[in-house]
């Protein structure tokens, strides 16, 4: 008959799970760094995100959570578009630029930028754009979770990928 093992040591559990908990596990977890643009009626803005993932290929959706209390979030709802700007290790510094409290013309300053065909700015040189329509929307805690149908993808090289790791930024050569 089978019978469940038994370890020697026991797990080390880590609960309840507090903010800071969460997040010290969540260094853990390596991640792509991307600048999520928008442009429209209510104004041009960007800011740096790894909470980015792929839903679905059919229809082609990415989904981003962006928090509530960002600078940017009226002007993301309410354009409805974003372009989803896939970053190099040569973006390390526009990373640093998109994801502090800089004034939003200083951060379009910082890079070379074109229109997509829903109207966000697409970065130059990006690993790879995704130009985006926000389909649906929703609130879970503190952020608000965009899902965004992909009408457009720009540009692409295969130059190294930059990524944030235990809370630092590194490259992943292809
Ligand atoms: N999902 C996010 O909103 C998110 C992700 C990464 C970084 N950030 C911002 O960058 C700052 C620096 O991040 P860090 O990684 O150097 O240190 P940190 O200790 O603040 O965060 C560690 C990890 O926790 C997660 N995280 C951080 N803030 C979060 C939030 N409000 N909601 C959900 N998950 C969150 C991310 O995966 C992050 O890499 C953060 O304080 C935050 O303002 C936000
Ligand atoms: C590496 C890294 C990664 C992320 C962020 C930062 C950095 C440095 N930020 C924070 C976001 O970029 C930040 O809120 C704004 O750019 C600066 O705040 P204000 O726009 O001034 O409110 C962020 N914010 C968010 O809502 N979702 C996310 O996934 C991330 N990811």
């Amino acid at each position: 008959m089978n019978s469940i093992p038994s370890f020697a040591e026991p797990l080390d559990v880590i609960s309840p799970i507090t903010r800071e908990a969460f997040r010290d596990a969540m260094a853990k977890m390596v991640a792509a760094v991307n600048i999520i643009t928008t442009d429209g009626p209510a104004g041009r803005a960007g800011f740096a995100a790894t909470a980015v993932c792929s839903v679905t290929d059919s229809p082609a959706t990415l989904l981003i959570c962006l928090n509530r209390s960002a600078s940017v979030f009226d002007a993301v709802t309410q354009n409805g578009i974003v372009c989803v700007n896939v970053l190099s290790s040569s973006h390390e510094a526009l990373s640093g630029v998109f994801g502090g409290k800089t004034p939003v013309d200083e951060r379009f300053a910082a890079a070379e930028w074109r229109s997509g065909i829903t109207g966000a700015p697409v970065l130059s040189d990006a690993l790879v754009s995704f130009d985006c329509r926000i389909s649906e929307q929703c609130d879970i805690g503190t952020h608000r979770v965009l899902y965004c149908t992909v009408e457009g993808i720009h540009g692409g090289n295969d130059a190294e990928a930059l990524v944030y790791y235990r809370r630092a930024y590194g490259r992943i050569a292809s």
